[in-house]
This record gives structure tokens, sequence and C-alpha cells, in this order.
């Protein structure tokens, strides 16, 4: 997978405060990255000197291949930006909006309807052409806004917070939404301080904490690295006290118990170790004469792996 996105060291001072310390991030073409962090984190600088409307202090970053700070034009090329804040002059009405931000990119006249007409529709805002944006739903805006954000046909969307403030409605919607752009190929970075509303659409994920780069990465490959040990569930056909005894004691077992009154009989398992520890685990039990219906892995949510890793950079841990 080509990277699409790449910082290193990218750093920005305001004054003595530095919102950007030594950030090194990579994106993969065709991720959904979301980028997760508390407010004053630096997701916003982050983007903005991505997307060339603010410059690093010191750094480097490239978008496509193009360094944002030497070739501006071309990373604007590439880049689609929703700012947090969805700015436009009254009484303007939906297809106006579009083809006023179209003009701006040079799209030729004679190719703008057909393109707005599309564009719309993408969004399932056709029935809203003509009215006025400033009427539109938060929802509606947020939809408007993505877009425009595709006008040029940019292969990178940089979306600031496109969740905040939307109902659970049209948070599903937006969700559909970025996994259409996902499969017409558009590479999403997008960020949250509120990692649910991220967690089933990403395919990647970035930790920020005061301008440092916690963790970054798949969303699979964060979550088992940054948990200590995994717990697995065993359904079964057999006796639980019995596939308790036999996992007890077993290396990289740190932990088992049955579960009481479970249907179908249930047993827990915590393990420490890697793929190769949890299948000689199975194989254990199965040669045993255990009768095993499922076997799986838990899986702890974002919400908690972000508060883990936070919580060790707030009392000094090493990350
Ligand atoms: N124009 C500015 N002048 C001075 N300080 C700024 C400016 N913009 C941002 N900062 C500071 O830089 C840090 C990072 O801010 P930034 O807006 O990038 O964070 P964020 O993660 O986007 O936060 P939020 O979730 O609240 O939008 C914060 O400490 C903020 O106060």
């Amino acid at each position: 997978m080509s990277i699409i996105v790449e910082t290193k060291d990218l750093t920005r001072r305001y004054g003595n405060n530095i919102a950007l310390d030594h950030l090194n991030l990579q994106i993969p073409q065709g991720a959904v990255y979301g980028f997760i962090g508390p407010n004053g984190a630096g997701k916003t600088t982050t983007m903005r000197i991505l997307t060339t409307l603010l410059l690093p202090s010191a750094g480097e970053a490239w978008v496509a291949g193009h360094a944002v700070v030497k070739d501006r034009l071309a990373v604007r090329r590439s880049v689609g930006f929703m700012p947090d804040f969805f700015g436009v002059y009254d009484a303007m009405k939906a297809w106006e909006y579009l083809d006023f931000f179209a003009a701006a990119y040079e799209i030729a006249p004679a190719r703008r309807p057909k393109l707005i007409d599309d564009l719309l529709a993408l969004v399932d805002l056709s029935h809203k052409r003509d009215a006025d944006v400033m009427g539109l739903s938060r929802g509606m805006k947020q939809r408007l806004s993505l877009a425009r954000t595709m006008l040029h046909d940019p292969a990178l969307l940089i979306l600031d917070e496109p969740a905040s403030g939307l109902d659970p409605r049209a948070r599903v919607e937006l969700r559909e939404l970025l996994k259409e752009l996902r499969s017409m190929g558009k590479t999403i970075m997008i960020s949250s301080h509120i990692l649910t509303e991220l967690a089933e659409m990403c395919t990647h994920i970035g930790i920020i904490e005061r301008g440092k780069l916690l963790a970054s990465g798949d969303v699979e490959t964060i979550m088992r690295s940054l948990q200590p040990h995994r717990t697995y569930t065993v359904h079964l056909l057999s006796d639980p006290a019995a596939a308790v005894e036999t996992v007890r004691g077993l290396p990289h077992v740190l932990e088992v118990r049955a579960l009481p009154d479970a249907t179908p009989p249930q047993i827990e398992i915590d393990v420490e170790g890697d793929d190769q520890m949890v299948s000689e685990l199975l194989t254990r039990l199965i040669q045993a004469g255990t009768q095993v219906t499922h076997f799986a892995g838990q899986v702890s949510n974002l919400e908690e792996i972000f508060m883990r890793v936070t919580e060790g950079s707030a009392y000094g841990g090493t990350n």
C-alpha cells in the first residue's frame, strides 16, 4: 500500500506554546484514518498544515508526494478540506454554493451543472438543490460541505470533526457516505475527540495528545499492541470444569474461569502472547477432548485504548 500522507518531525509553535511536537505520521492510500485526540491536542493544526493553510515551524509534510511548503498548488489539487465550521455567504442556494466553489477551482462553466447535480445526488441533497443553505439542517450542511470538498475530485479528503453536533441519524448518514467515498477510492483523514464516533468507520487510527503522536497504525495492530493480554471466550458442548483444568497452568495463560449459568457452557481465558500461542491453546483443548463450538478473542474498543494510551502519557509513562 503506498503512502499518501507523510509528516517528518512536523513541528508548529505558537509563541512559546508547542502545538505540534515532531509529529511523524503516515497514512496509507485508501485508508479511513481516524485522527483522535482531546481538545487542543493539535489535530486542526496538523490538518491546516496538510492543506497548506498554515506553515509549519519546522519539519516537513507531503501529500500525494508533494511537499506542503514548496509545492502548495499541487497539494491543493490533491486535497479536499472540510473545516470544522461551515462558512458561507447568506442567501445562497445549495447549487450556487457548489457553483461558487467550482468557479474558484476553475472548473469550466459548461461542466459545472452536471458536476453539481452529480455531487448533490451523491450526498443525497438533490431535493435541496434550490434551498437556501442557511436554512439547511446541520447534517445537511455537513453533507453539502462534503460535496464541496469533492468538486475537484481530490485523492484525499481531510475532514475536521465532521460528526460533531450531529444527531444519531445524521451521524449514520455521514458514516454511510464516508463508506461510499472510500469505495470510490478516496483516502479519508477524519478527526474527532469522541472515539465512538470513529470506531466503526476507520481502518487506521492515530492518537495525538499535546502535539505528540502516541500511537498510529491499522486499527487491529494498534489494538493488539496496546493490550497487555487478550481474553478469549470459548463456548463448549462438554464440561466447562474439565476445560478449565486442561488450560490452567499452561504457559501464557494468565487466568481461566468458567462462567456460571452461561448458556451454552462457556469459559474465559486471559492469554499473554502471540497468535501462535493462542492457536496452541486451542489445539490443547481439542486434544484433551473438549468439544468447542466457538472460540473468539474479545476486542476492547477504541475508547478503552485511548484512555490507556493517553493516561500513560499524562502520568509520564512510556509510549
Ligand atoms: N492561532 C493560534 N494561536 C495560538 N495558539 C493556538 C492557535 N491555534 C491553536 N493554538 C494552540 O495550539 C494547540 C493545538 O490546537 P489545535 O486547534 O490544533 O488542537 P485540536 O486538537 O484541533 O483541538 P480541538 O479538538 O479543540 O479542535 C492548542 O494548545 C491551541 O491552544
